[in-house]
């Protein structure tokens, strides 16, 4: 299924591997609900995940934030994914916006975000759901769901702690506070901070260089390292052993062994 999925509010490219998703609703700091992105981002995994063009995903903000999470003036009114009683509301999490971190958990390929500018409630956890996340100078960072008298509704509060550490996240969580691009660094939440205009090229370099890498064994690899979390060591070792099997009789894995022998004495 190479043929690209047609999304409402956000941009997909496909070039050289790479796949491009921009979150394009600034005029809502690209908040991710009461916009379409919900179901554009989870469209995009599902697609990322059948078509074998792709290798690596690069998610980015379109102006100026990377995305301002839940939508705050549907919270003010009681409406859109906030409306109805407890059973109502938790629906609609459930049928909403709980749909990012599990379509994001299944992405079979790394994703890359290129934070933009603000990354705010779900729109910080979103950033947390990447495999590595790039800063501008520009971003900035909060887990502010308390701040509104609402918990970490769309898995920042699972995420958090196994990204950085139970206090780190559990103080970043309870105040509320926003960080900037360098503490967030500070923190192992961002792998790099670059100048605003070194931002997609810096997180486009990265990505062909993983993109050039075998493409089944890439995805096989990062299955692994999302297993491993929760695997113990012998277990693991099993699966390792069959996907190593798996590795040995693909036809990229004699191509790369070849390329390597053939480049080797050149140097
Ligand atoms: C279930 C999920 C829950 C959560 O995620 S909880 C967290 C909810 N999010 C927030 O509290 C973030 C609120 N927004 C902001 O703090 C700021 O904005 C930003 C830092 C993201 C960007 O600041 P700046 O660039 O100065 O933009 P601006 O002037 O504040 O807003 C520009 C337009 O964007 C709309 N907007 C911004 N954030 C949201 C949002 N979260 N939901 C709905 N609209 C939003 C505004 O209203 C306004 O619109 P107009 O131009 O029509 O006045």
């Amino acid at each position: 299924m190479n043929t690209l999925p047609e999304l409402t509010d956000a941009l997909l490219t496909l070039d050289e591997r790479v796949a491009v998703l921009t979150l394009n609703r600034n005029d809502l700091r690209n908040a991710l609900t009461g916009s379409a992105l919900i179901d554009d981002i989870v469209a995009t995994a599902d697609w990322v995940n059948q078509c074998d063009e792709v290798s690596v995903l690069v998610i980015t903000g379109a102006g100026s934030a990377f995305s301002a999470g839940g939508n705050i003036r549907d919270m003010a009114e009681r409406g859109g994914d906030f409306a109805g009683d407890v059973a109502e509301c938790a629906d609609r999490y459930r049928k909403g916006i709980q749909r990012i971190p599990l379509a994001l958990q299944a992405v079979e390929v790394p994703v890359i975000a290129a934070v933009n500018g603000a990354a705010i409630g779900a729109g910080f956890d979103l950033a947390n759901m990447a495999d590595i996340r790039i800063a501008s100078e520009r971003a900035k960072f909060g887990e502010t769901f308390l701040n509104l008298g609402i918990i970490p509704g769309d898995g920042g509060a699972w995420l958090m702690q196994r990204l950085i550490g139970y206090q780190r996240a559990f103080e970043l969580t309870m105040t509320g506070r926003v960080i900037d691009a360098n503490e967030a660094k500070e923190l192992g939440i961002v792998m790099t901070v670059v100048p605003d205009d070194q931002l997609m090229p810096e997180a486009m370099k990265l990505a062909t260089r993983i993109a050039s890498q075998p493409p089944k064994a890439t995805r096989l690899t990062k299955r692994l390292m999302k297993m491993a979390q929760r695997m113990e060591l012998k277990d693991f070792l099993d699966l390792c052993a069959v996907f190593q099997g798996m590795s040995h009789n693909e036809p990229e894995h004699l191509e790369a062994v070849n390329r390597m022998l053939s480049s080797m004495g050149r140097g």
